[in-house]
């Protein structure tokens, strides 16, 4: 994330700083109300620490003895056995492991350090959390917050699978408090409802803030995103559009979509979009309302309301018990045809490594160093920039009059859309359904970041060589901006694009790439997209392309899809609101014949708990309950076999 347009000047600080210790001082009731008695939470957590500490030097061990075993047993069979080679293999290797062996204890106990320091961090900063919570280790780190996980102390009582768990994001002191009241303010009013994180309460000691928020067990997208079923990617980007859609009701880009700020649970299929610490308001007239005033009505007015929903807020958690009934659910759901959760019956592609097994062909040294050099011709023709293109000054204004060129910038590299990067100072909610277009991209393509520049000027380079340089121009004449581009870049397929990093093996088969070979031996290759010609990734191309039929799980409407969301020109890139009526999302799945009666119900009465839960007042509802996709012949079934009841 660039952090220049939100880094904290400590001169700014130390004048806000008393008039935020005055407003925030009404969130510190809310920490000592809830009561409960001291104990000592880290020394329970070191003993699992140490527990996990020694499992993993265990494993690790057993796995080196594993390792030498085989090192072993591979050295007795060698036929002719170089005495001296042999030793010195087993030497080089024994100094691997023990390498490796070193390296795994150093990155364990870095881990260890890290939640010890985190533990220790927030038990000085804010006493008063451990009156309330056990606080039991670190989840997770970004760059202005801690977030650890913590139960009620009051729960002890409890079995521990049915004790709430609660996400303590605690943010950094150097973090403006600006910020942290934007943050705050935006998961009160907005969240808690349709996939956005919400809060269930603010503990405030000096200047040390935290947020207390529902935990939720979520994916790494990076261990995820390859293995996604299409109906999963649907699913995502559904509940991805429900939240901004819902974000974007209240004029608020939340200006930080990524998959890092999205929770997602692959099991349950929960979804929620958190981390609104770069969200902006866009006033009436269109501006951007830079920062919120601390000593405004409307802060105090805003505080006062938190202060009246606080015993709202302090009823919802998520157990460990509750995550496996909604799994049961979730996986009761897709037994039905319904949406969410994995979904493993659906079949892939054909690997191109069994085909070719059955085929008896395999790939040499030079097939896979020609499939190597393949991609990366690709990856550094998406990512050229010209060597004379100044990153400080590579887009101008065209109108003269007006020095308008001061726009927010507020964003993660990769995610930020052709506006934000032309320094177009009008943004729109627009600026979140490019981010998800992003997301897209890499959910179809299996490339994951896709974009990644590291500054504004080498992004739009990147834009510019997947969609070609027209759209950027013409987007940026219509906003007044000039950019000078050397040469004519043509637009890409995006459908190709996405197949051929997602079903590399199958571009790359040396088959194929026999089958076209001329008789000198070389390949013609497209100018533009510098692909082999049969493999020609240039949207209208003209050349003789190999078709890849069947090999894609995404259907064309989803490409359709994506290119609306990463439409260059703002003022024309779908809303969320559009784009979740989009056909991509249409599509219904047959119901099995045959249903008992009771299980429509089931179906029917959980439809009816979440649309009431829609309905209750925005501060009110902190539950952690996602959105679930049901077959629309499902849904109508099953209310008319509970009208025949
Ligand atoms: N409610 C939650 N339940 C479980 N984990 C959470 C929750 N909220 C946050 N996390 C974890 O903590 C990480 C950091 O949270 P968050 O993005 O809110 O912090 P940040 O300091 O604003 O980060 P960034 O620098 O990315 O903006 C998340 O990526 C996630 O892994």
């Amino acid at each position: 994330m660039d952090r220049k347009d939100t880094h904290h000047h400590r001169n700014q600080q130390t004048t806000t700083k008393s008039l935020y210790a005055i407003q925030m001082g009404v969130m510190e009731k809310s920490a000592t109300n809830m009561g409960g008695t001291i104990v000592n939470a880290v020394s329970s957590t070191n003993y699992h620490q140490n527990r996990y500490y020694n499992e993993r030097q265990g494993f690790m061990a057993s796995g080196i003895q594993h390792h030498y075993l085989q090192q072993q047993v591979l050295t007795q069979q060698v036929p002719n056995p170089n005495v001296d080679l042999n030793e010195k293999l087993a030497k080089i290797s024994r100094h691997n492991a023990h390498k490796e062996l070193a390296a795994m204890q150093a990155r364990n106990m870095q881990a260890i350090d890290k939640n010890a320091e985190a533990l220790k961090d927030l038990q000085e900063s804010i006493p008063e959390i451990h009156k309330i919570f056990d606080v039991h280790c670190r989840i997770g780190s970004g760059t202005f917050s801690t977030v650890l996980l913590g139960t009620l102390q009051r729960e002890r009582c409890l079995v521990e699978t049915q004790r709430r768990r609660f996400a303590i994001k605690h943010h950094n002191p150097t973090s403006h408090p600006e910020r942290i009241l934007r943050e705050l303010e935006c998961m009160f009013r907005i969240g808690g409802v349709d996939n956005v994180i919400g809060i269930n309460c603010c503990i405030r000691y000096n200047e040390n803030v935290a947020f207390v928020m529902p935990y939720m067990t979520h994916d790494r997208f990076h261990d995820i995103y390859r293995s996604l079923s299409f109906q999963e990617v649907r699913d995502y980007l559904r509940n991805l559009l429900i939240a901004l859609r819902h974000v974007h009701k209240f004029n608020v880009i939340h200006r930080d979509v990524k998959p890092s700020n999205i929770l997602f649970n692959r099991r349950t299929g929960k979804f929620l979009l958190c981390d609104f610490g770069l969200a902006q308001k866009i006033a009436d007239d269109g501006s951007l309302i830079q920062s919120s005033d601390l000593s405004s009505r409307e802060t105090f007015s805003f505080l006062r309301d938190m202060e009246s929903g606080r015993n709202l807020m302090l009823t919802d958690g998520n157990s460990a018990q509750a995550e496996a009934e909604d799994y049961m659910a979730s996986r009761r759901m897709r037994a039905l045809g319904g949406g969410g959760g994995v979904d493993h019956a659906l079949p892939g592609p054909p690997s191109m490594q069994k085909l070719r097994e059955q085929a008896g062909g395999h790939l040499t040294k030079k097939d896979v160093a020609n499939q190597k050099a393949d991609t990366m011709r690709l990856l550094n023709r998406l990512r050229l920039m010209s060597p004379n293109a100044d990153p400080n000054n590579y887009v101008v204004s065209t109108n003269t009059s007006k020095k308008d060129m001061h726009a927010s910038r507020a964003g993660t590299p990769g995610y930020r859309p052709p506006e934000v990067l032309l320094r177009y100072p009008h943004q729109s909610t627009a600026v979140d359904i490019w981010a998800a277009g992003v997301i897209m991209l890499s959910l179809l393509s299996a490339l994951h970041p896709f974009f990644k520049a590291p500054h504004d000027c080498g992004a739009l380079a990147e834009i510019i060589n997947l969609f070609g340089d027209m759209p950027v121009r013409k987007t940026a004449f219509m906003l007044d901006r000039l950019i000078l581009l050397a040469q004519k870049v043509n637009t890409l397929d995006l459908r190709r694009v996405c197949m051929r990093f997602r079903h590399a093996d199958f571009f790359l088969a040396p088959e194929v790439h026999r089958k076209y070979r001329r008789p000198d031996g070389s390949t013609e290759m497209c100018r533009s997209c510098e692909q082999p010609t049969f493999n020609c990734l240039c949207s209208n191309s003209g050349h003789h392309l190999e078709r890849y039929d069947g090999l894609d799980i995404f259907p064309a409407n989803a490409y359709d899809l994506l290119s609306r969301l990463l439409e260059v020109n703002p003022q024309k890139r779908i809303t969320a609101e559009e784009a979740l009526k989009h056909p991509f999302f249409s599509d219904q799945h047959r119901i099995a014949p045959g249903v008992p009666l009771h299980h429509q119900q089931q179906i029917l009465q959980h439809q009816q708990q979440l649309r009431s839960r829609e309905t209750l007042p925005s501060a009110a509802a902190r539950t952690l309950k996602a959105f679930v996709s049901y077959p629309m012949e499902l849904a109508s079934t099953a209310s008319q076999a509970a009208g025949n009841i």
